[in-house]
């Protein structure tokens, strides 16, 4: 499989920056997934790795080999896109074959049979292969192209967005799957996504992309607990991490909104009384008569196992999730509290989270 490296790159269309002086790596048989919104510059990261587009500066290494003057065939990528590309008139079965049947992979008939087999087999969709792919659901046709991806046994595996276009049971069951795949085949896969659920749950490590550039690259864990900005922290998680304005006084948040809640004074230096910014994830946040908060509850959405509970103070709304039994009333007074160990400061000006800036 593959290691790759990209040392600084910026890409430009124009005068528009796609990509500015991105630097990541993946290792070996990672789970890489690249997270942002729409325009972020995923697409035209992969379309970079896979030679389908030339960088405008910096440097792509594929196994510590500097891919520059590579074209797209000799990197040996497949790229799964969101779109099934695949042929309508042929048989899955044949559309599996098409990669290996190029002249210049030129790959045995016996070779190609087993590849397809171990391949449908690997997918489930043994029972397909001699049906015509414009007759299969959305799921069995990203199967098969993840299927034509496979047979070829590529250094790298680059997914644009490949479940996207799939209902969302459909999408959390191809998720398990493909996660699974990618530690059975030992593959090193890059996954781009904007859906923030799809990164944790699949990857090994996330990188945050933002307008062009990475904003912090981490496993799931480093980024829920310890965003590098108030960017990521609302990217990531949901509900998001509750935000609030404040300053601190010793060992209290004092928020704009007026209350003060416990701080634990080891987490932050920042003891002077400038602009900061209080970030507490919604389990972190709780409903405690007697606490030191008040709020009114805003809202009131009932998740099965749990609910989440929209909380106002003045013109702020934050989240916290309560176990389902909790009673609730529209407009209630309720008294609120955090872990305040679980507290993340961010500097209320820039956003930039205090441990991280050092
Ligand atoms: N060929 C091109 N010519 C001009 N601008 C381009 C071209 N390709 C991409 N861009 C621009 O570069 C930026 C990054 O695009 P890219 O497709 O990589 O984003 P993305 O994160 O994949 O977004 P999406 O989730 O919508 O696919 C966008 O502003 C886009 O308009």
């Amino acid at each position: 499989m593959a290691h790759i490296e990209l040392k600084g790159i910026t890409k430009t269309f124009g005068d528009h920056v796609a990509l500015k002086d991105l630097s990541f790596e993946i290792a070996d048989g990672e789970f890489f997934v690249l997270l942002g919104e729409t325009g972020a510059g995923k697409t035209t990261t992969l379309r970079l790795i896979a030679g389908l587009e030339k960088p405008t500066g910096g440097q792509i290494f594929i196994d510590g080999e500097d891919v520059a003057d590579w074209g797209a065939a000799e990197r040996d990528v497949a790229l799964v896109l969101q779109q099934y590309s695949l042929y309508p008139r042929y048989t899955v079965r044949e559309n599996l074959e098409f990669p290996l049947k190029s002249r210049i992979r030129r790959v045995e008939p016996a070779e190609i049979e087993e590849r397809v087999a171990r391949a449908a087999k690997t997918l489930r969709i043994e029972h397909l292969l001699d049906r015509k792919t414009d007759r299969l659901s959305g799921g069995e046709m990203q199967r098969v192209s993840i299927g034509r991806a496979i047979v070829r046994k590529p250094r790298v595996f680059l997914m644009d967005e490949p479940l996207s276009a799939l209902d969302a049971k459909l999408r959390e069951a191809l998720r398990t799957e493909l996660k699974n795949l990618q530690m059975n085949l030992g593959a090193t896969f890059l996954f781009v996504t904007h859906d923030q659920i799809e990164a944790m749950s699949m990857g090994d490590k996330i990188g945050v992309l933002n307008n062009g550039q990475l904003v912090q690259t981490g496993t799931p864990q480093e980024i829920y607990r310890n965003p590098v900005n108030t960017f990521v922290a609302r990217a990531v998680g949901s509900p998001p991490m509750n935000l609030i304005s404040g300053r601190l006084a010793g060992s209290e948040a004092i928020a704009d909104e007026g209350y003060r809640l416990p701080f634990d004074a080891a987490l932050g230096t920042a003891v002077d009384a400038r602009p900061l910014t209080f970030g507490i994830r919604p389990e972190d946040l709780f409903l405690e008569s007697g606490a030191p908060g008040e709020a009114r509850v805003h809202d009131v959405e009932n998740h099965g196992v749990e609910k989440i509970v929209t909380l106002r103070t003045g013109n702020h709304f934050l989240q916290a999730t309560v176990p389902a039994h909790t009673d609730l009333e529209i407009e209630e007074t309720v008294r609120f509290s955090w872990d305040p160990g679980k507290v993340v400061l961010f500097d209320g000006e820039s956003g930039i989270s205090l441990r991280h800036a050092g």
